[in-house]
């Protein structure tokens, strides 16, 4: 049930859209080799095009889209208006839009974080956004609590997909829990109690293989974990039973460059997220 006044919650708006449309993310990555490859200027024309073809071709079939800030960023201002473009035209078209900004900072300054991305009056305004919690988990708070208020989400990274992230995630701290774990148990907490599932996401990498296991960190949190890495990062759908094991079924696998890499054909971009999504089927058991 909702109102103007508790909207529907980001876990369930995602868990329908998984349910409905399969559980594959699409990253929107323009990055400029890939501009290049679709015969397009590396400038604000070229953004503007690429983004409005990935829009076009996914936004009514995948779950999620998450554009890549950075990229529209380094254009500055007339990048941010392609930007705040492509977010409305996303969610117009019925995807849910992650916008992956990574950011993370003191209390006070990340409230202006969280409103930039989960204020419904903002330009930018998104159903989700990724934080990194390396300040400390509750310098996150004021993100958590305005995500609680707009019914948007919050994607904290937990275990990233690259290899230089181990040197502080798999750090274990005084009582013996690494770093990792302790920011999943943190979710875990502010998901407890929500159906049929929480708001409040992780990031674990597809490329981990069987180190959460072997390191026995429990990656059911009751939220959804984004699974960046497949394709361009060497990880394929099949790997994602191995890293996620009982987990497996809130994970809401990412994929870039491995979808945007047939374009600028329409066809081809869906033919490729398809074939992810199939591999995901497959692997998940969906
Ligand atoms: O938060 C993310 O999305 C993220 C976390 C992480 O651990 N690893 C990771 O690759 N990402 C992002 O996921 C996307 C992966 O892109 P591809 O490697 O091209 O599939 C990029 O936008 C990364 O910034």
């Amino acid at each position: 049930m909702t109102s103007a006044s508790s909207p529907e919650p980001f876990g369930a708006r995602l868990r329908r859209a998984m349910d409905e449309r399969g559980p594959l993310c699409v990253g929107i990555d323009p990055h400029a080799s890939l501009l290049t490859d679709w015969g397009l200027s590396d400038d604000i024309a070229g953004l503007e095009r690429f983004t409005h073809t990935v829009v076009e071709a996914l936004a009514d079939r995948v779950a999620v889209l998450k554009p890549q800030s950075a990229f529209f960023e380094r254009f500055g201002s007339r990048g941010i208006a392609v930007l705040e473009r492509a977010v409305a035209d996303a969610r117009a078209a019925g995807a849910l839009v992650l916008m992956d900004a990574k950011r993370g900072d003191i209390g006070s300054t990340m409230a202006a974080y969280a409103a930039t991305y989960l204020d419904p009056a903002s330009p930018l305004f998104s159903d989700a956004v990724t934080v990194s919690p390396y300040l400390g988990y509750g310098s996150l708070r004021p993100a958590l609590d305005l995500a609680r208020e707009s019914g948007t989400g919050v994607f904290v990274l937990a275990l990233t997909s690259n290899p230089e992230g181990a040197e502080v995630q798999h750090a274990v701290r005084g009582d013996g829990a690494t770093v990792a774990a302790t920011m999943l148990d943190h979710l875990r907490a502010e998901n407890a109690g929500a159906a049929p599932m929480g708001s409040y996401g992780a990031v674990v990498g597809a490329t981990l293989g069987g180190a959460a296991a072997a390191q026995g960190t429990d990656l059911a949190i009751n939220g959804p974990l984004l699974a960046p890495g497949i394709g361009a990062q060497g990880a394929t759908a099949a790997d994602l039973p191995r890293v996620f094991g009982a987990a497996a079924g809130d994970v809401v696998p990412n994929v870039s460059r491995g979808v945007l890499r047939h374009g600028p054909d329409v066809a081809a971009l869906r033919e490729s997220a398809e074939r992810f999504a199939g591999e995901v089927r497959e692997a998940l058991g969906g």
